[in-house]
């Protein structure tokens, strides 16, 4: 940034409580702006300080917020399902599902449910252990306060009549806060389970029946207020047509024949709307515009040698 021009003293690593920063920069009247990654819950409380505060600012202070998704698969009978489980697995449980594009909910046709739940098989080969060692897949999660949540769903799952788990299922925090990868099938599309992000291993199965399709791709937008990341999967070029239309709104960045996740910054603008964030797209040049004042600047080099207008003499 330097190298960029920036000067020195522009930017500061200020390690600080997440609560105690939030309120100390939206109670100084110099706040310019906001730059949020996080949860839907955090990026509220800190617009409801900013607006409580407004009559106190030097400038109205700009905001971004890139926060939570519930992320989809959505699988049509004409998919290469060895790709769907293979993208499915990576994108729900690589990094135990902590990343805001994590696939969460997986819906699938019935006609394709038998060979697509090849799923299970993949995920008992995963090793979950020692992040030092190069053959886990993935790890324990990241503190004691997402190892209770995560589990609070699973233990949910477990008394659900809805719910059904049908792959691990076990957290032990023994050694360090490990979560198993967890496959839950659900009778009820719009189950919390379905609505609810997670951030952590647990992917929803949702299988519908092949003469509901438009029914089922209602159900993407409609159960949850998130819309980050999704993809479709269909060798049926018409099908991903139409699926890129009717699920314009549920996904900001929006995949064909690939996981939902895994976008690289400056190659894929990331980001999305809806309780998903202002879609500002991080590592795009609009991102950076919205940080800047432009000014616009006039210089006259005709005298005015009249107040009255022409048409008054
Ligand atoms: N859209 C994206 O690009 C993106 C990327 C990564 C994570 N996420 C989202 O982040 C969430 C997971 O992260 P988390 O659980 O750490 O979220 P969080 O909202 O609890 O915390 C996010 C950050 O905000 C800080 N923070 C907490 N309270 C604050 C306050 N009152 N004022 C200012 N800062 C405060 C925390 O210390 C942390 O650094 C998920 O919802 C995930 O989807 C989004
Ligand atoms: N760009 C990455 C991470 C985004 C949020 O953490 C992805 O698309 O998975």
């Amino acid at each position: 940034m330097k190298e960029a021009g920036l000067p020195p003293g522009v930017v500061n690593f200020v390690p600080a409580d997440g609560p105690i920063f939030g309120d100390t920069v939206t109670s100084s009247p110099y706040l310019a702006g906001i730059n949020f990654t996080g949860s839907v819950a955090t990026f509220n409380r800190l617009w409801i300080q900013i607006g409580n505060n407004i009559n106190n600012y030097l400038n109205f202070p700009r905001l971004i917020g890139e926060c939570g998704g519930k992320n989809y698969h959505f699988v049509h009978a004409s998919a290469d399902v060895n790709s769907v489980i293979n993208g499915t697995i990576r994108s729900a449980f690589e990094y135990s599902g902590q990343k805001c594009s994590a696939c969460s909910r997986l819906y699938v046709p019935e006609s394709l449910w038998p060979e697509a739940k090849g799923l299970l098989e993949t995920r008992n080969s995963l090793k979950i252990g020692d992040v030092a060692e190069f053959d886990s897949f993935s790890s324990a999660v990241i503190d004691q306060k997402a190892f209770k949540r995560i589990k609070s769903y699973i233990e949910f799952a477990k008394q659900s009549s809805d719910l059904k788990i049908i792959a691990g299922g076990l957290c032990d925090d023994k050694i360090g806060y490990f979560i198993e990868p967890t496959i839950v099938l659900s009778k009820n599309p719009t189950n919390k389970i379905m609505q609810e992000e997670i951030f952590g291993p647990v992917l929803t199965v949702f299988v519908y029946k092949n003469n509901e399709t438009e029914n089922a791709l209602d159900l993407v937008g409609s159960s949850t207020p998130y819309a980050l990341t999704g993809a479709v999967f269909a060798q049926d070029k018409q099908f991903l047509k139409h699926a890129l239309e009717k699920l314009k709104y549920t996904a900001g960045n929006f995949y064909l024949n690939d996981k939902s996740t895994g976008s690289v910054v400056a190659q894929q603008p990331f980001g999305g709307s809806r309780m998903s964030g202002t879609n500002d797209k991080a590592g795009s040049p609009h991102y950076i515009l919205r940080w800047t004042s432009p000014q616009s600047i006039k210089e006259t080099f005709v005298p005015l040698n009249d107040v009255k207008y022409k048409y008054m003499t």
